[in-house]
């Protein structure tokens, strides 16, 4: 952010890592209209995953995106991506920009209701760049995000409100899990959105 802007960026972790919450950074009518897109445009797939040696799949929808149709592999299923679309190419520049970053893949999350959530994790994977940085864009419903330290277990929760976004940058995967906790309290969807660079 340049110098003029009254917008200010906090970094949410109190040590051990950088994770900006830039607060938002879409209007309600944006928020609206990529909603809606992305919704009815996106290849959403319900999420497999091999956990404890089982084969799960999750309620909660996923899609990759990116440049070129690479394969990954994300809780030991491989896939194949799908190259953006055009909202996608106009968030992903959105994003960019007010992160000062640049990305070439991203994962779409889409929870139907505050009943399905995410479980604690980092995005380490290893196609993922190192220390890259990983920008989350949130539409739809407002739900709460919680940070535990992996050795101290110091919890940090902040709520991603509809149209903000969360830049976290250098040491928060290494030292720090996030989970998007289930919750009784949210009925209406959310997708989110994270913009990630991949080694391709
Ligand atoms: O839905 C979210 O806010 C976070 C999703 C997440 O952590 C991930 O996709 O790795
Ligand atoms: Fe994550």
């Amino acid at each position: 952010m340049d110098l003029f802007s009254s917008k200010t960026i906090k970094n949410i972790l109190p040590f051990d890592g950088i994770t900006n919450y830039h607060g938002i950074v879409l209007n309600k009518k944006q928020c609206d209209f990529y909603y809606q897109k992305l919704l009815e445009t996106i290849n959403w797939k319900n999420d497999e995953a091999i956990i404890l040696g089982k084969k799960i799949i999750t309620k909660r929808k996923v899609a990759w995106y990116g440049d070129s149709a690479y394969s990954y592999t994300y809780s030991k299923v491989t896939k194949t991506a799908n190259i953006w679309t055009k909202e996608l190419l106009e968030l992903k520049q959105i994003v960019e920009k007010e992160s000062n970053e640049t990305y070439n893949s991203c994962l779409l999350n889409l929870y139907h209701s505050g009943e399905e959530g995410m479980a604690y994790h980092s995005d380490g994977e290893k196609m993922l760049k190192k220390n890259g940085a990983i920008a989350s864009l949130s539409l739809g419903a407002e739900r709460k995000f919680s940070f535990k330290h992996k050795n101290t277990k110091q919890r940090v929760d902040i709520f991603l409100e509809r149209g903000s976004l969360l830049v976290m940058k250098e040491g928060t995967q290494a030292n720090w899990l996030h989970r998007l906790p289930p919750t009784k309290k949210v009925q209406t969807p959310r997708i989110n959105l994270t913009f990630r660079t991949i080694i391709l």
